[in-house]
């Protein structure tokens, strides 16, 4: 039975292995754990302890029945019904005693109760049979306790019942032939259903019936062949047939002496190959644990798959079996047997216990109910219907929808009336209704009729926590799920931020564009785990993404050696642009590798252990950038911000790298052509100009927005005016706190390093023997030592950091003691053993 992986990779030795690791974090989480664990199902305690009950009552079972075989004559008149059976349990020897009970001093090895619990078991139910109750609890119980699947639990439950039924009935069928009783054989299941049978079909019938049964179980669990003995060709001389059989004979003594002599030496060695795979198993299980690493988790798992893979398969004997089987290329064998041994990589596993931020933490505001009165809703319409005969526009029909904060009228002419005339009077149907914010859409996509809206008087504000309740939010299975909020028909509104792919956002000052910010960030912490997604905040301002810092090691991404994962400075912006950039081009790589065309796919194939870690793959998180304040960094950067956005807004959408882009000031020199080309979808909160409106979303509208979250959504077609989303500083503060608190990563997510124009970038040319790193050496005897060039191995090993493992085993390369990157494959080791090693790092030493 292989060893599931994952299930031994679960949380019990994770969190144990974590324990020395980070003491700080564990204080804060024991602090924080006061108070009794809840007990519901899904706790991970109440499992194990049913776990354990089960297995517990398995042994008490066991004792139990057991002992009924050598006891149940002695305790018969105790646990027999006529003399009161299971309320005996509860009796005095006297009360027994008057009871008929004949020797109250119960025989049973587990006591009364085992008394009882036997008598019912093997005697009224099942007989022998009752055993397999032992070995379903066995079964279950082990797998609840210590996470381990011996069987299928499914399968475990329905071949037991049907072996239950099957071997009662059995035995009773045989016991028939002894005695017309009921006995602890059968027990009293057995007994009867054997009369019924026998009444019924006779005793052949029973008997065949029987046979169709267990043959039909057999079939059905080993699908086993029925074949007849085969008839040998006939021999052409008996004679000739005797002298052959004897040579036969002789050649097999001969070899079986063979292998006799080196039978002991040979299973020896079979041992030493095939034991440490299975030992090496276990071991590196544990290992891997305590590392936490999930690339270097899945990697070790494909090792020791190659190595089985790479043992010889058991021969197919039965040639005649012309039943056909499809080929697997030798990639897929490894990654389906990989995934029968560990099961499918979980990305998850190395925070399993991460909980997504739960709906307490956000405030609920207002009613969540729009209350919009009919006298506002008469007196609007009726304006409208004035205004618009002023202008001579007849109405066939006006209808009313009533939004968050803006009802739309909907308004079919009389026909005859040009549609331009209306929308040519949009400011004056705005002057006579008197409100702020009428917007005209003149027509209606998809529909003949024009559309006006008017704010309500009472908007609603449309909170954060009503939104993500919805089941539209629970159930959705958009990768980027951003809750932006309601529509104007008051529908929940939900976009996926990785089909968009990228988002401008633009709003003046007080408009609601950093609530809507927070709106972005917070639904995909509701949503995602820390796996799956990694931000990068550029945050000029300092102050509006400071709470994201708390949630450093669970959700941001760095670059390497920075300390402050919220980038303010305009070089490190620029920085991290570039790093962002060298990360999509070797995403870009590990895609093509792969043979992938998006992210999606790439992850699936590595969910499924088809992509090999030592050839660099990994799972790969989206990368959500953020940057608040564009406009600054446009003003101060320039050219070196606008180049990477770009690229990354061209080409980061297969590789799950998205963009949004907030500005205060929306003008042509900052949301210049190249990126407004790249960025299809654009967010706009109310703005000061029409010239703005159109610069954001190609139309005007956002001028005529009343504020306070009102927005329209550009999606390259549509047009769609929204009510975001609010959610409040100390709710985004709260669910932060909630992250944070959690454990986390070791530290933020790393970025590739970019070293910019004047760096060497570790480049193999530049290699110079007195900048090695400190780990050069190290690294390089191990390489020598396991005769790999390969980073994941210098990683795992040594314990470093991707990045820094790349910097050495190019900086190896330079010193000659690999050989240069063949994509797939592992590096050449150049230096064949120690010793050779040894002189070429004196050589090095001596250049230093
Ligand atoms: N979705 C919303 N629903 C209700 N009120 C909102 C919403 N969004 C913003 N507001 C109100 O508007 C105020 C200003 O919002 P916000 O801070 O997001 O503006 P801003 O555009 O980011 O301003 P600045 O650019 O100066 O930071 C908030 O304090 C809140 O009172």
């Amino acid at each position: 039975m292989p060893v599931r992986g994952n299930q031994f990779k679960k949380n019990t030795l994770r969190e144990d292995a974590l324990e020395g690791a980070s003491q700080p974090f564990k204080k804060k989480v024991s602090e924080k754990r006061e108070g009794l664990p809840k007990f519901n199902f899904n706790n991970d305690r109440a499992i194990k302890i049913f776990g354990l009950f089960l297995l517990l009552l398995a042994i008490y079972f066991l004792v139990s029945f057991t002992s009924y075989l050598f006891t149940w004559q002695d305790d018969q008149s105790y646990v027999i019904d006529a003399n009161g059976g299971w309320s005996n349990l509860f009796k005095t020897t006297a009360e027994l005693k008057s009871n008929g009970v004949l020797n109250p001093n119960i025989q049973n090895w587990t006591g009364k109760l085992g008394a009882l619990l036997s008598h019912q078991f093997m005697y009224e139910w099942f007989g022998l049979a009752s055993f397999i109750f032992v070995f379903v609890f066995v079964i279950i119980g082990y797998r609840l306790l210590f996470k381990v699947k011996l069987l299928s639990i499914h399968k475990t439950l329905a071949y037991s019942f049907f072996l239950l039924i099957f071997i009662s009935v059995t035995l009773g069928f045989f016991h028939s032939f002894i005695g017309d009783y009921p006995h602890y054989i059968e027990g009293e299941f057995g007994y009867f259903s054997n009369l019924l049978l026998q009444a019924q079909i006779g005793s052949t019938g029973a008997a065949v019936l029987l046979v169709f049964a267990g043959l039909t179980c057999l079939i059905i669990a080993y699908n086993i062949d029925f074949k007849l003995p085969e008839r040998k060709p006939k021999p052409i001389t008996e004679h000739f047939l005797e002298d052959d059989d004897d040579m036969i004979e002789d050649e097999e003594e001969d070899v079986l002496e063979d292998d006799e002599s080196q039978s002991l030496e040979d299973l020896q060695k079979n041992r030493l190959v095939n034991r440490p795979t299975l030992t090496t198993n276990s071991f590196e299980v544990e290992n891997t644990l305590e590392k936490e690493e999930p690339v270097s988790r899945a990697k070790d798992d494909f090792d020791e798959v190659v190595n089985n893979i790479s043992k010889p398969s058991p021969k197919i004997e039965d040639q005649e079996d012309l039943a056909l089987t499809i080929e697997k290329t030798e990639e897929e064998a490894k990654a389906d047997e990989l995934v029968e041994q560990f099961g499918a990589f979980d990305p998850t596993l190395e925070l399993s216990s991460y909980k997504n931020p739960t709906l307490e933490l956000l405030e609920q505001y207002g009613s969540g109910k729009i209350s919009v009165d009919t006298s506002e809703l008469e007196s609007n319409k009726n304006k409208i219907v004035e205004t618009l005969n002023n202008y001579n526009i007849e109405i066939d029909k006006i209808k009313a929808t009533i939004g968050p904060t803006v009802t739309l009228y909907e308004i079919i002419p009389a026909p005859g009336v040009r549609i331009s005339k209306i929308k040519n009077l949009e400011d004056d149907i705005a002057l006579s209704l008197a409100a702020l914010g009428i917007r005209i859409i003149a027509p209606m996509p998809g529909k003949g009729t024009i559309g006006i809206e008017v704010p309500n008087s009472h908007p609603e504000m449309v909170s954060m926590r009503s939104i993500i309740a919805t089941e539209k939010f629970q159930n959705t299975t958009m990768d980027l799920p951003i809750a932006l909020g309601k529509t104007i028909s008051n529908e929940v509104f939900i976009a996926d931020l990785a089909k968009m792919p990228h988002m401008l956002v633009a709003g003046a000052t007080g408009q609601g564009k950093s609530v809507g910010i927070n709106t972005i960030l917070v639904s995909l912490l509701y949503k995602k785990h820390p796996s799956q997604l990694k931000f990068v905040l550029v945050d000029p301002k300092k102050v509006e993404l400071s709470l994201f810092k708390k949630i450093e090691r669970h959700f941001l991404a760095k670059l390497p050696g920075e300390d402050d994962a919220i980038i303010t400075d305009t070089k490190k912006v620029i920085n991290t642009l570039n790093s962002l950039c060298i990360e999509m081009d070797q995403r870009y790589d590990l895609l093509k590798e792969a043979g992938v065309r998006n992210l999606k796919e790439y992850n699936e194939k590595f969910i499924k252990r088809k992509l090999n870690p030592n050839n660099g793959h990994r799972f790969l998180p989206f990368i959500v950038l953020v940057i608040d304040e564009f406009a600054d960094l446009m003003m101060t950067a320039g050219k070196e911000v606008e180049t990477p956005i770009a690229r990354l807004a061209q080409l980061a959408r297969a590789i799950g790298i998205h963009l949004v882009l907030a500005t205060q000031r929306p003008s042509v020199n900052i949301i210049t052509g190249t990126i407004k080309a790249n960025f299809p979808a654009r967010l706009a909160f109310r703005v000061t100009s029409k010239i703005d409106s159109r610069t954001i979303l190609d139309s005007g509208g956002a001028d005529q927005l009343i504020g306070k979250g009102d927005m329209l959504l550009s999606t390259g077609s549509d047009l769609i005016r929204l009510q975001c989303a609010f959610v409040d500083t100390p709710e985004v503060d709260r669910v932060t706190d909630f992250i944070g608190e959690q454990r986390g990563y070791a530290s933020a997510y790393e970025l590739p390093e970019y070293v910019g124009d004047d760096g060497d970038g570790g480049s193999v040319k530049d290699f110079d023997p007195n900048d090695r790193d400190a780990m050069f050496e190290d690294a390089a005897r191990l390489i020598v030592m396991h005769q790999q060039g390969s980073t994941s191995l210098i990683q795992r090993k040594l314990k470093l950091g991707y990045n820094r493992a790349g910097r050495i085993i190019d900086q190896l390369e330079g010193a000659g003691i690999v050989g240069p990157f063949e994509g797939s494959k592992a590096r050449e080791v150049l230096i064949p053993d120690d010793y050779s090693l040894e002189q070429l790092l004196d050589e090095l030493n001596k250049k230093d």
